[in-house]
Order: C-alpha cells, then sequence, then structure tokens
C-alpha cells in the first residue's frame, strides 16, 4: 500500500521511515496529480500557516478535498491536524476545514512547549510513545468523531471516518503503531 507524505513543508522523510516500519510504502508528495497514485494521505507536523500557504499555492487545497471526500484516507499530525480541522480557536482562517473539530494551536503554553509521554490509544493495543511539539489541542469534536485518547483531559487523537488527526507526532519514535492503524484504514477503502 502506497501512503504519500504531503512535501510542502515539515516532517517528511520521518513519516515516509514510519509507514516502511509499519508495512507500507511512503512517497514523498510533491504535485497534486501524485495523489492518484496514493491510497493515503499524512499530512505532516511543522506550521500550519506555512503548510496552508504552500499549499493554496500548489492547489492542494480541493485536490485534497476531492481526495477525501473519494474516501481515500488522510492523516493529520500537529500542525496537520490543524489543517484538516473545520474551526480554530482566536477566529483564525481554517485549511482544509474537513474535520469536524475544533483546535487550539501552541495550547500547552511556553513552559511545556515539548514532551514526551506514553498514552493509551483506542484500537492500540498497549500506551503509544508520544512526542509533542507547540502542540495544538482539540477542543471540541462533533457527533460524526470519534475520540481516540485524551491526555490531561484535553483530546489529542480523533478519527472521523477516513480523517485521522494526532496532536502529537508519531513520527519521531519507533513506535509506528499509529501509522499501522492508518495504513490498515487505507487498505480497507482500497477493498484490500
Ligand atoms: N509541531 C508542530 O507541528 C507545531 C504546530 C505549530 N505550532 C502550528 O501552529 O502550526
Amino acid at each position: 500500500m502506497k501512503i504519500g507524505v504531503l512535501a510542502l513543508q515539515g516532517a517528511v522523510a520521518e513519516h515516509i521511515r514510519s509507514i516502511e516500519l509499519a508495512g507500507g510504502e511512503g512517497v514523498a508528495v510533491k504535485r497534486t496529480e501524485q495523489l492518484a497514485e496514493i491510497g493515503g494521505l499524512i499530512i505532516p507536523g511543522g506550521e500550519s500557516t506555512t503548510i496552508g500557504k504552500l499549499m493554496r499555492k500548489y492547489d492542494f487545497m480541493d485536490a485534497i478535498r476531492a481526495f477525501a471526500a473519494a474516501g481515500k484516507p488522510v492523516f493529520g499530525t500537529c500542525a496537520g491536524l490543524i489543517v484538516l480541522a473545520q474551526r480554530l480557536e482566536g477566529g483564525e482562517e481554517p485549511h482544509l476545514g474537513l474535520m469536524d473539530m475544533t483546535v487550539a494551536r501552541n495550547a500547552f503554553g511556553r513552559q511545556r512547549e515539548s514532551f514526551e509521554t506514553d498514552l493509551d490509544v483506542k484500537g492500540i493495543e498497549t500506551p503509544l510513545r508520544a512526542v509533542f511539539i507547540r502542540a495544538p489541542l482539540i477542543t471540541q469534536v462533533g457527533d460524526r468523531v470519534d475520540v481516540l485518547s485524551v491526555y490531561k483531559d484535553e483530546i489529542v487523537t480523533a478519527r472521523q471516518g477516513n480523517l485521522l488527526a494526532s496532536s502529537y507526532h508519531p513520527e519521531l519514535t519507533d513506535d509506528y503503531r499509529l501509522h499501522g492503524l492508518f495504513l490498515d484504514m487505507a487498505r480497507e477503502a482500497a477493498g484490500a
């Protein structure tokens, strides 16, 4: 199963590595035409404002919306989660606006800019190692959204059908099980 990683800005190589550790094939996606060749797309962490700008510049907005509307899975991590959200706290303009959730950027404050923890995630048997870097939080979700994990009562992993989102960076550890879960979503969507 070929999984693309949106390669406009951010942690691309690390996601490709995790997809391959999980048994898939990872490719860097730089042009919209490449969406036709992949069974799922990861939007990586980085800086959501920059990623959003580059997505608009290279015509990825409607192309990714069509990809998702066709039932293909999309996984946003950290800045990628912000890009997926329908609503951003503080009245900031949303980007793809696909997931029925409200997101607060940089929600952990300066004192705790980065940290690692073990998270219980629905669908993953033992706690997942997670790295948070200036992470966003999901502050509200709609009915269609399934909460997969919480950290200190805050939502940090969620799924809405073929859309998956994590506040943290699952690609910065050797624990590739969330990528495995995403690969399963892509296999299922492909009917494999
Ligand atoms: N590690 C990250 O992706 C950080 C996200 C970044 N703070 C943003 O708001 O876009």
